[in-house]
């Protein structure tokens, strides 16, 4: 759960900016962003949310937003699977709106391009830095054969033994095993926050095309190599570019509203 939890936030953040847009429902005419392409039976973690909620309703009616509660879970999550810690800056207030159409273009596909990537994160002035550290949260967590499926069976930059084992749990002729898990990270598994994300791409043995991309005879290599080789330097970039992101356009003063139930905004 730790690491859909990190994922929620850079979902939230990345549409319309760390305002907890993510976590709206669809009721009737209300239209969310659950059902965009990269969320739809893919993100979760909602009812985490709710339940922390609930519980700060309680003893702190009407204070916490749910975007500080998602960037704060965020944080928590990487520190409680061995990752490091930081400061969350807090303030931020809830949408009363969402944006199904950004959240279909703005989030980042597993078949994107190094200048892809590059452009969807500039979008959010993020740099190349910040994306090649941020993707890093790719050392915990898993993903859906579906979004691996064309790396591991068409790409040729990558480790045919990897290839060859993800292929096991991946069939070839979709839809069977779209829904198989498999860890993003090869080498210390799902649960574990370190940074051997960076190992697994220069051994290529990246499990989408995206982070594979990112050490693929380009502009992120040698970035690649020293996250892999020095873990302090990963931590504080990683640190430095959690905090960039955790504070995409949110919304203060006036601004949106501190919602009661992160599902519906406030009646
Ligand atoms: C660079 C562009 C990125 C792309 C194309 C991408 C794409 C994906 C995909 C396709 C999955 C698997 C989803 C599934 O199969 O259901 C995934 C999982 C995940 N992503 Fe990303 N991602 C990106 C960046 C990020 C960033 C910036 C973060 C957080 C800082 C992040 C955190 C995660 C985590 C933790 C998981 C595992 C979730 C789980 O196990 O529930 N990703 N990502
Ligand atoms: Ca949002
Ligand atoms: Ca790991």
């Amino acid at each position: 759960m730790g690491a859909s939890l990190l994922r929620l936030h850079f979902h939230d953040c990345f549409v319309q900016g760390c305002d907890g847009s993510i976590l709206l429902d669809d009721v009737g005419s209300f239209v969310g962003e659950k059902t965009a392409g990269p969320n739809k039976n893919s993100v979760r973690g909602y009812d985490v949310i709710d339940r922390i909620k609930q519980t700060l309703e309680q003893m702190c009616p009407g204070v916490v937003s749910c975007a500080d509660i998602v960037a704060l879970a965020a944080r928590d999550s990487t520190f409680l699977l061995g990752g490091p810690t930081w400061e969350v800056l807090l303030g931020r207030r809830d949408s009363t709106t969402t944006s199904l159409a950004d959240a279909n273009t703005d989030l980042p596909a597993p078949t994107s391009n190094l200048d892809v990537l590059i452009s969807a994160f500039a979008k959010k002035n993020l740099s190349p830095r910040d994306l090649t550290a941020l993707s890093g949260a790719h050392t915990v967590g898993f993903s859906q054969c579906s979004n691996f499926r064309d790396h591991i069976y068409n790409d040729t930059n990558i480790d045919t033994a990897f290839a060859a084992l993800r292929k096991t749990d991946c069939p070839a002729a979709a839809p069977a095993g779209n829904t198989n898990l498999s860890p993003l990270d090869v080498e210390t598994q799902a649960d574990v926050f370190d940074n051997a994300y960076y190992r697994n791409l220069v051994a290529r043995r990246g499990l989408l095309h995206s982070d594979q991309e990112l050490f693929n005879g380009a502009s992120q290599d040698a970035l690649v190599r020293q996250y892999g080789n020095n873990p302090a330097l990963f931590a504080s970039d990683f640190v430095t570019a959690m905090i960039k992101m955790g504070s995409i356009s949110p919304l203060t003063g006036a601004t949106g509203e501190i919602r009661l139930n992160c599902r519906v905004v406030n009646g």
